[in-house]
């Protein structure tokens, strides 16, 4: 079945929301240099991490430029696993790997060149349409038979994001088959507010369509 991440929680109402809605992990945003409504500060990211339940995933979403902002920033904040924005090369991301304990996810463009070598270094892939600064939280779809090769052909997880919604999240799952969806923009009623009944309807059109249901 596949996974899903909602991205982008700004208070503890959003952060339960989504916990209530099923999801399997839940995506903080901190330490970002792009202007968006869904970063928190550090005691924010911090506590919302901290309110993420047993068997939930919390995820740290962020954009160091070295590997020891990326350390410091990850021991404040305690997360579950990481998942890092640009700024960090393949090898940077290995020797992330080796001084933290949480799970990697290195974040590409589905075209990008350097793929494989991230691959090699991290513990799963988020396929994303990114922005001119690196960021993500685009509300753009990409090419989702690029992304559904990188499934076919790479060993680690790849997790789908990019523009999803309610209304295409299961047409995504059936092209693409990934180990995760994940998604900011598309469950919001304003930037950086969930809408709980769209996160509630992502999550069951995602679910149903792994299960076969659809
Ligand atoms: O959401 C953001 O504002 C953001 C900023 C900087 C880095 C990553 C960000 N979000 C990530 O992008 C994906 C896709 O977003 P969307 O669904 O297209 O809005 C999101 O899931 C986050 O992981």
């Amino acid at each position: 079945m596949t996974r899903v991440k909602i991205c982008g929680v700004t208070d503890s109402a959003d952060r339960d929301a989504v916990v209530t809605a099923g999801a399997d992990a839940v995506g903080v945003i901190h330490g970002v240099p792009v202007d968006t409504p869904r970063e928190v500060d550090e005691a924010t990211a911090e506590r919302l991490t901290d309110g993420v339940p047993p068997f939930v995933t919390s995820v740290l979403v962020t954009m160091p430029t070295t590997v020891q902002e990326a350390v410091r920033r990850i021991d404040r904040i305690e997360p579950d696993a990481v998942q890092v924005h640009d700024g960090l090369s393949p090898a940077e991301v290995g020797a992330l790997d080796n001084r933290i304990t949480q799970d990697i996810v290195a974040v590409v463009e589905a075209d990008a060149p350097a793929i494989e070598d991230y691959a090699a270094h991290a513990d799963a892939l988020l396929v994303d349409s990114v922005d001119a600064d690196g960021g993500g939280g685009t509300g753009e779809t990409h090419d989702w038979e690029r992304t559904r090769d990188l499934v076919d052909s790479l060993d680690v997880p790849v997790v789908l994001a990019g523009g999803l919604t309610p209304e295409n999240v299961a047409e995504a799952v059936e092209t693409v088959e990934p180990f995760a969806i994940d998604v900011a923009s598309g469950v919001e009623s304003a930037g950086g507010t969930k809408d709980h009944d769209a996160v509630e309807r992502f999550v069951q059109n995602a679910k149903r369509t792994s299960e076969g249901a659809v």
